[in-house]
């Protein structure tokens, strides 16, 4: 029997995700099809009857402008939206800004999802030579973390975005949901991963084969001890959905960039 109802969801289309470009902790906005996936996943909830009590996003403008254009569909723009990096994008180091096709071209298809899926692989390390470093680490929003700027992350693994995010799972999310509060993530496709990954027990393995869609809500049901009680429901045409989560696979396919 379920207890609580929890929903996951990476942002709408942002620009790099059209560009094909890691994008990561750089701070890119949502693209016009982006805004719009957001607001039609807020009126798919509101069709469906579900309400929010409860909202918590990263600091990257893509989750929080979905979480606003989500909320605002269903016209319950008062609900609380709580913001932390530890639900921010993985951080892709120094592959950030670079294109997954001329990637893939250049080391292999295979290197790239192992890049992009595997649990405990770290990318290289960003470094201040990296075009992206300092319009990251020089941000305000960094300045007031729960951690030292300097011992924010240079790149992650999976494996290192769960260690940083589940703190805070465990001692501000899972508290308001065992008050009853129906809660919603909007944060990003290896955040959301990351914590399916622990509240699912998927396995390393396995954990390589799941990719997210953007704009799509996953609601978990969940029992007391916040264990599934059933498969996790991507909501929305299912025919859609996989078309969408293809084509994030096929991100990583080898293509010359457009000219
Ligand atoms: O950092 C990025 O570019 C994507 C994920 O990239 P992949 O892991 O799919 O390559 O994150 P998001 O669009 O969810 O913020």
């Amino acid at each position: 029997m379920a207890k609580y109802k929890l929903f996951l969801l990476r942002h709408g289309e942002g620009a790099w995700n059209i560009e094909n470009r890691f994008c990561s902790w750089v701070d890119q906005k949502l693209s016009e099809d982006g805004l719009e996936e957001a607001r039609e996943c807020g009126r798919l909830l509101k069709a469906q009857g579900y309400h929010f009590d409860q909202v918590f996003t990263s600091l990257l403008s893509r989750s929080v402008h979905t979480a606003w254009l989500v909320l605002e569909a269903m016209g319950h723009e008062w609900v609380p939206v709580v913001k932390s990096w530890r639900l921010n994008e993985r951080h892709y180091g120094a592959l950030i800004g670079l294109n997954r096709a001329e990637m893939a071209l250049n080391h292999g298809e295979a290197q790239v999802k192992v890049w992009r899926r595997s649990y405990d692989v770290t990318p290289p390390p960003i470094d201040e030579s990296h075009p992206y470093f300092f319009e990251i680490y020089n941000d305000r929003r960094y300045s007031s973390c729960d951690v030292p700027k300097e011992d924010l992350p240079r790149s992650e693994s999976l494996k290192e975005v769960l260690d940083r995010l589940l703190p805070y799972w465990e001692n501000v999310i899972v508290p308001e949901i065992k008050k009853g509060q129906t809660v919603l993530i909007s944060a990003h496709g290896n955040s959301c991963r990351a914590l399916l990954k622990h509240i699912e027990g998927i396995s390393d393995a396995d954990i390589v084969g799941v990719t997210l869609p953007t704009g799509i809500p996953i609601l978990l049901e969940l029992d007391e001890d916040l264990r599934p009680v059933r498969p996790r429901q991507l909501l929305g045409d299912q025919d859609k959905i996989q078309a969408a989560i293809k084509k994030v696979e096929d991100q990583g396919k080898a293509k010359q960039k457009d000219k």
